[in-house]
């Protein structure tokens, strides 16, 4: 893992059937082999990784993600966070088949990762108790929304620092994943929504 805290990377998406209809430009590319973006003809802008029209899912959850997950289960902390303006790809880089594209996005290949990176440390130590878990929150102008739970999804939520300096809110729904190892026994696997 490199030793930079936070690493920046662009992603071009391909013009939408529709803006290609109404004769929309490109007018931003990445310079091959490099991690630039040249916007127009002279506006050179430098990334830590740039992605062009034709880069996949894979190759961006690879290049940027990857890493990350491997050095989660080591201990570390890790974040990834998508901005742009609307329409952008936000949701697409991110999402699954159930965000819009077929091709899994950043969320699910972390999701399977972490469960095989989680079973290779199992088999690596004994007694090892694992609890994964999930919460799924949206901020949008100012809102917050607990997207786990649909039916009270417009419920008030506040993000509140502990006296420990951690961030989050208590209130939001979870799942729950348990891993139990037994030494004497084939690994088990419960799975609890809570
Ligand atoms: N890399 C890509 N390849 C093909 N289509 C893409 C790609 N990125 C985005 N799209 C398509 O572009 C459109 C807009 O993308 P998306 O909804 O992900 O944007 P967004 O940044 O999440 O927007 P918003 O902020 O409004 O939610 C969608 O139809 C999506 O399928």
């Amino acid at each position: 893992m490199s030793d930079e805290c936070v690493r920046v990377a662009v992603r071009i998406r391909p013009l939408l059937p529709k803006e290609v209809l109404y004769h929309h430009k490109v007018c931003v590319r990445v310079v091959p082999q490099t991690a630039q973006v040249m916007l127009g003809e002279d506006r050179l802008f430098s990334f830590d990784h740039a992605f062009g029209p034709s880069a996949s899912q894979d190759e961006v959850y690879e290049s940027c993600v990857h890493r990350l997950v491997e050095s989660l289960v080591d201990g570390d902390n890790a974040t990834v966070f998508c901005y742009g303006q609307t329409g952008s790809g936000k949701t697409y880089t991110l999402g699954g088949p159930l965000l819009h594209t077929v091709v899994e996005g950043i969320i699910d290949r972390v999701a399977q990762d972490l469960f095989l990176f989680l079973a290779d440390k199992r088999k690596q130590s004994d007694g090892v108790d694992v609890t994964v878990k999930v919460t799924y929150m949206e901020l949008y102008r100012e809102e917050l929304r607990d997207l786990l739970e649909l039916q009270t999804i417009q419920k008030e939520l506040s993000i509140r620092e502990d006296k420990r300096g951690n961030t989050g809110n208590q209130c939001l729904s979870t799942f729950t994943f348990f891993f139990f190892l037994n030494v004497n026994k084939n690994v088990e696997n419960i799975h609890s929504p809570t």
